[in-house]
């Protein structure tokens, strides 16, 4: 080549160089814009048309889904709730639960409880985790994918005992995706289980969604069902839920509802448990309503326990099961003073509300009473500052369901025993730091039998 040509290629080069730049300065531009303001990378030429196009489709498929937790629909689900809880419960009365050395681990048991519940409700399948003996190979496959579910749903960590690429993230979100791309396929390492775990996961779930989707009579009871008629039965829907998708959010389902409400179930006992005059008042409501095997209705549960609501809400608060909740902004906004471009990430901590002295008057004391709706602090209370649940149009849609699951537990226990911290659990209570919050060593209580 010669001095002309050379020179020629170094020009090309140049220009290409500089329109390279060009481009990516356009792309980039917003992005470095905000890049002190944590949220969800822009695609390149999309940006975050695909973040809108799932809202879409979620909203849809909220929609479709609210009929099944309609107090209607939720108010037949009681004797549903009422047997899984007298089978989980039935351990409790045996020697090797009840001699006065013997621990059980609470938290365990309302964990199977949890996922029992909602697996009947979100998939129309029996777990079984509620009388656990496998009989036969179809238990066995069951008990493998609960296991699994139970695995990935404690490794959903956020603090430094998590994946390398989730601690990763956390000092520098950018390397995250790429290590835990290389990570996964190295045995042995925290990111390849948690990836061989979802993906087993998730074949499991498209097996029992290809299972239900062949079904000709489903029923409209349980949420799958209620999806998949819904798909078959108009061309939108069929577009929207694919059946990847529907795995998706059926696994959503599993996860939202089990750890959640698991946790809040164990923490109530755990708090009830180390407060005498707390239980001695719940026993006497408990005992109150009636005949000890008198199933309340959904109408009692909201209107013949105020003290229970009480206790379950100061157990919340106590230990907020979700510590943060996620938005994003869909348009510019300015909140406290702060002006948060459109596709900003906000971080809600419900956990550091509820703790708040100004709403709640010496916070790590376990007081039920301040919920009580005659009482001053209840009234002079800013209405956001106690949301486990969320707030909006996103907040939990299982919210209803999981009270009432909480209700008619705690009302069972409390009518057969008492429960009492064992020696052998740490003080103050260790707890993991997730997405949802977790016991570190779990909650292992002594029983007692009443009468
Ligand atoms: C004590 C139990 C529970 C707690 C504390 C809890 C808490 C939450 C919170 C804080 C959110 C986020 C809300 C927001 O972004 O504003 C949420 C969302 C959600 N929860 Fe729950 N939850 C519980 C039980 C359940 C149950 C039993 C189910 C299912 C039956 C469930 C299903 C969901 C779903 C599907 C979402 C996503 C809603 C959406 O994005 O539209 N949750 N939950």
């Amino acid at each position: 080549m010669g001095m002309e040509g050379e020179s020629m290629a170094a020009t090309c080069t140049v220009v290409a160089m500089v329109v390279g730049g060009l481009v990516l300065g356009y792309l980039y531009g917003p992005y470095w814009a905000v890049r002190r303001v944590p949220g969800p990378t822009a695609i390149p030429l999309v940006g975050h048309l695909p973040l809108m196009a799932k809202d879409t489709r979620w909203s849809t498929m909220r929609n479709t889904i609210l009929s099944v937790y309609q107090p209607s629909h939720l108010a037949g689900l009681i004797p549903t709730m009422q047997d899984f809880i007298n089978s989980a419960t039935q351990t409790l009365d045996q020697p090797s639960c009840t001699g006065e050395d013997q621990d059980i681990i609470f938290s365990k048991l309302s964990l199977g409880l949890a996922t029992d519940i909602i697996g009947q409700a979100a998939f129309g399948v029996n777990f079984n985790l509620s009388n656990p003996k496998p009989t036969s190979d179809g238990d066995t496959e069951v008990y493998d994918f609960i296991n699994q579910h139970i695995y990935s749903t404690t490794q959903l960590k956020m603090d430094l005992s998590g994946s390398f690429s989730i601690i990763l993230g956390l000092l520098i979100p950018i390397l995250q995706e790429p290590f835990r791309q290389i990570l996964k396929r190295v045995p042995g390492t925290m990111d390849w289980k948690v990836d061989r775990t979802n993906r087993n996961i998730a074949s499991r779930l498209n097996d029992i969604v290809g299972k239900r989707m062949r079904e000709k009579e489903r029923g409209s009871k349980d949420f799958l069902s209620v999806i998949l008629n819904s798909r078959d039965s108009d061309s939108v829907s069929k577009n929207v839920f694919s059946p990847d998708y529907i795995s998706a959010v059926t696994y959503e389902h599993l996860l939202a509802g089990s750890a959640t409400t698991s946790f809040t179930l164990s923490s109530t006992v755990y708090l009830v448990a180390g407060h005498p005059e707390v239980e001695r008042k719940l026993v006497e409501e408990i005992d109150g309503f009636g005949p000890s095997d008198l199933i309340p209705t959904a109408h009692d549960l909201q209107t013949r326990f105020p003290y229970l609501d009480q206790v379950i809400k100061e157990s919340m608060r106590f230990y907020m099961v979700s510590p943060l909740i996620a938005r994003e902004t869909s348009k510019e906004v300015e909140i406290g003073g702060y002006t948060l471009p459109k596709g900003t990430w906000v971080w809600l901590a419900p956990g550091v509300l509820s703790k708040d002295p100004k709403n709640f008057p010496e916070p790590e004391k376990f007081k039920p009473e301040r919920f009580d709706p005659n009482g001053e602090e209840e009234k002079g209370r800013h209405p956001y500052a106690f949301i486990p649940f969320g707030i909006g149009p996103r907040s939990c849609i299982g919210q209803k369901f999981s009270i009432q699951e909480i209700k008619l537990t705690i009302i069972h226990l409390y009518r057969k025993y008492l429960f009492r911290h064992s020696p052998n659990m740490e003080t103050p209570l260790e707890l993991e730091f997730g997405i949802v919050l977790n016991f570190k060593h779990g909650v292992k209580l002594r029983v007692i039998k009443r009468n």
